[in-house]
């Protein structure tokens, strides 16, 4: 059976990647991705947004919805603090499995947990069943018409606190329209715009992050 390209792309970092070298992971995805197949990682270029907001926040607990093959979850650990954690949220099993063995390659599987299904079933058992109390980080990176209900979820989870930082990718390609209307006319939130380009591409793309004001 052929391989899939998620297959391919772990296939190329086991082979010439540094095993517990997370940048090494990072760097080797984004030439693979850049070079031979596009795939919907965050990207390099985001990348670094999605660093610059993560030391600023500098979080005890963060949740990622989206995992795709990890690549966002190994760039996201890898600041993590001693006794932070990355909790990340995969719908596909294909996927989650790709992501597992990325995020063991890179090292930084002791600072992550994945948590395979839908992320409306998901987040409502983060208190309970995986012991969190509120989040103070989000980065949103899963179905684009799933932004806007999962942040009214995690509102009605209690999952947000005074200070939670959310950080949503893709709002302008392929776009998450719902979400942007609903996080920049809610005066719960507090949103700035970072302009940016689509992974590997020539293509406008942008970052929202939303302060949650309590
Ligand atoms: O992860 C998923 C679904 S797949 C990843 C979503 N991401 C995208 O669709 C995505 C797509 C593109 C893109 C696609 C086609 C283009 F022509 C150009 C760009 C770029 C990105 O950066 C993306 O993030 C999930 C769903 C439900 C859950 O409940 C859950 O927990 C997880
Ligand atoms: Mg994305």
């Amino acid at each position: 059976m052929n391989q899939s390209k998620e297959r391919r792309i772990l296939n190329f970092v086991l082979q010439n990647a540094v095993r517990g070298d997370p940048c090494s992971v990072m760097e080797t995805i984004d030439k693979y991705c850049s070079e031979k197949e596009w795939a919907m990682n965050v990207g390099d270029v985001k990348g670094v947004i999605l660093d610059k907001t993560v030391e600023e926040i500098n979080p005890k607990v963060a949740l990622e919805l989206g995992t795709y093959c990890g690549y966002s979850a190994v760039r996201i650990a890898r600041l993590l603090k001693a006794g932070a954690c990355l909790l990340t949220v995969e719908f596909n099993p294909e996927f989650a499995a790709i992501a597992k063995q990325m995020i063991e390659f890179a090292g930084v599987q002791d600072k992550v947990k994945l948590l395979e299904g839908p992320s409306e079933v998901i987040i409502p058992q983060l208190k309970k069943k995986y012991e969190v109390d509120t989040l103070d980080f989000v980065f949103v990176d899963h179905w684009k018409d799933r932004y806007a209900p999962d942040t009214i979820l995690l509102q009605e989870c209690s999952l947000l606190r005074k200070g939670s930082v959310l950080l949503a990718d893709n709002i302008i390609f392929p776009g998450a329209p719902e979400f942007v209307k609903y996080i920049r006319n809610n005066p719960r939130f507090q949103c700035s715009t970072y302009p940016s380009y689509l992974e590997y591409m020539k293509v406008q793309d942008a970052m929202e992050k939303a302060v949650f004001l309590g």
